[in-house]
């Protein structure tokens, strides 16, 4: 990271407004985390909730103005902070509007469309240094993946020093890749890791289940806590962020169709009894991805049995054995298509962190796997919600490669309402979760060095 000295800044904070179009959970992040660091901040939503929203920002320390021309005209780093779906519709609306030389960038997850659309419709004068915060609006910046992507700036790194600048009040770790390279890494990992616990919650839904409330102890326990927290962490937030991310990204349609096959494929020799395939193909599949593994593992199931979303799950430990399809699925996956997970830690989110956490967990511990297999095999206890989990990545793999941004929103809402009621009781104990989680994978960090 190249930022300037402490005098260049002192004087930039002084000269260079930096602009925000989208108020929404990153843009207020942005805007506020910004201001508060001593930049000038000029930021939109919407014109048409410019009225309403106004009281709202009247004591923010970021100038809130009517629309994305007013910010457009004044900002030497402009960042569309927008929904996906929209990026060129409202690149070409603003565009035009940018102030000569600024640098314009966005927050959208997938970046070739999002640079598309400046190469069409910004002015030739204009600099494209586009960014990506790799974690949630509820998450701490601090030592998370920042993603940036000098696209086209042609001044020696003059444009990249300013961005770097700007963006160091974040305390984020800066990754610099091109933008396909951005792309090809989050649909290995955002991508799958989303198809995944939106496949769990959907499976639940359809069956009428809430996890944390199964008398039979099915849903007990640190990795099934994990399932559950993330699953509805995901669904309680906005449809358009996953859809966006998986939609518009084309290589994240082949890692979610192979994540589908892979459950099938796998449930399918459950189902058949063919217990030496599944184990040959697992076993395979582990060596590939954990072959060299050495050191602490990311997670500790331990660690986790408390946060469960009902008293009896954070008491009662006796948990039944699962199949953990979604888990032997995604390891399967990886080891498919050739992924080596671990070569992705730099630029991952804290879901990603996660999943692959509890995946080890599963792979690591000795006789975990072994029980797993046994208990795909032979207990008939997670059969049905198996097949609905089935059904349900292959469903969501088939909205994807579609590109239906209607069905995807349509079967997102379906689940979300089921879950609704327990969305503030899970916020607060994934927040939590994934504190413990994150600051236990500093200490192994530590430990491994
Ligand atoms: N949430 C997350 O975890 C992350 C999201 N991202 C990406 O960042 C971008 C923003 O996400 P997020 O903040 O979560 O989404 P939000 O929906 O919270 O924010 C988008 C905001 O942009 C506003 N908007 C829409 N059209 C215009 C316009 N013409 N002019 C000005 N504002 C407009 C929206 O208004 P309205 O709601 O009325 O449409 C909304 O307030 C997305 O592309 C997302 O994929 C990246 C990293 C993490
Ligand atoms: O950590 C995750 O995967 C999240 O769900 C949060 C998220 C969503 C979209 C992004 O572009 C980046 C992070």
């Amino acid at each position: 990271m190249a930022i300037g000295t402490e005098e260049q800044i002192a004087q930039w904070k002084k000269e260079k407004t930096v602009g925000i179009i989208g108020l929404g959970d990153m843009g207020l992040l942005y805007a506020e985390k910004f201001s508060e660091a001593g930049w000038n901040v000029v930021a939109c939503d919407r014109e048409i909730m410019y009225d309403i929203l106004k009281p709202k920002y009247a004591d923010s320390k970021f100038k809130f103005v009517q629309d994305g021309h007013r910010v457009s005209r004044v900002s030497d780093f402009i960042i569309y902070s927008v929904e996906a779906a929209n990026i060129e519709k409202i690149v070409t609306e603003y565009g035009p509007s940018s102030k000569v030389n600024a640098i314009v960038g966005g927050q959208t997850s997938c970046k070739r469309p999002e640079v598309t659309a400046f190469e069409k419709y910004l002015p030739d004068d204009t600099k494209i240094i586009t960014v990506h915060s790799l974690h949630g609006p509820k998450v701490n910046t601090e030592g998370q993946p920042l993603v940036i992507i000098d696209h086209r700036s042609n001044d020696n790194g003059e444009s990249l020093t300013l961005v770097d600048s700007i963006l160091s009040c974040l305390k984020s770790k800066h990754v610099y890749l091109t933008c396909d390279e951005h792309d090809k890494i989050t649909a290995d990992t955002q991508a799958v890791t989303h198809a995944a616990f939106l496949s769990m919650g959907s499976a639940w839904a359809i069956s009428g289940i809430y996890p944390w409330e199964a008398h039979d102890n099915k849903w007990l326990g640190g990795i099934e806590n994990v399932k559950i927290n993330i699953s509805l962490r995901i669904y309680s937030n906005k449809w358009h962020v996953y859809a966006g991310l998986a939609i518009t990204n084309p290589q994240a349609h082949k890692q979610i169709l192979q994540y589908a096959t892979s459950v099938t494929e796998l449930f399918a020799l459950c189902i058949d009894h063919k217990r030496e395939e599944l184990l040959d193909r697992l076993m395979k599949a582990k060596e590939f991805v954990f072959g060299k593994h050495t050191g602490l593992l990311l997670l500790d199931d331990s660690l986790l049995d408390e946060f469960s979303l009902s008293e009896k799950g954070r008491h009662e430990k006796s948990s039944v054995p699962n199949s953990h399809l979604s888990l032997l699925a995604i390891v399967d996956s990886w080891y498919q298509l050739g992924i080596n997970p671990y070569d992705h830690m730099i630029c991952s989110t804290p879901l990603f962190r996660i999943f692959l956490g509890v995946s080890e967990y599963l792979f690591l511990t000795p006789g975990l796997l072994e029980q797993t297999i046994e208990a795909g095999i032979n207990d008939k206890a997670f059969r049905s919600i198996d097949l609905e989990f089935v059904i349900a990545a292959r469903k969501w793999s088939s909205i994807v490669s579609f590109e239906s941004f209607d069905l995807y929103q349509k079967q997102f809402e379906d689940v979300q309402r089921f879950f609704e009621p327990m969305f503030p009781a899970a916020t607060k104990m994934g927040n939590d979760m994934i504190r413990t989680i994150l600051a236990h994978s500093k200490k192994q960090e530590a430990n491994d060095v």
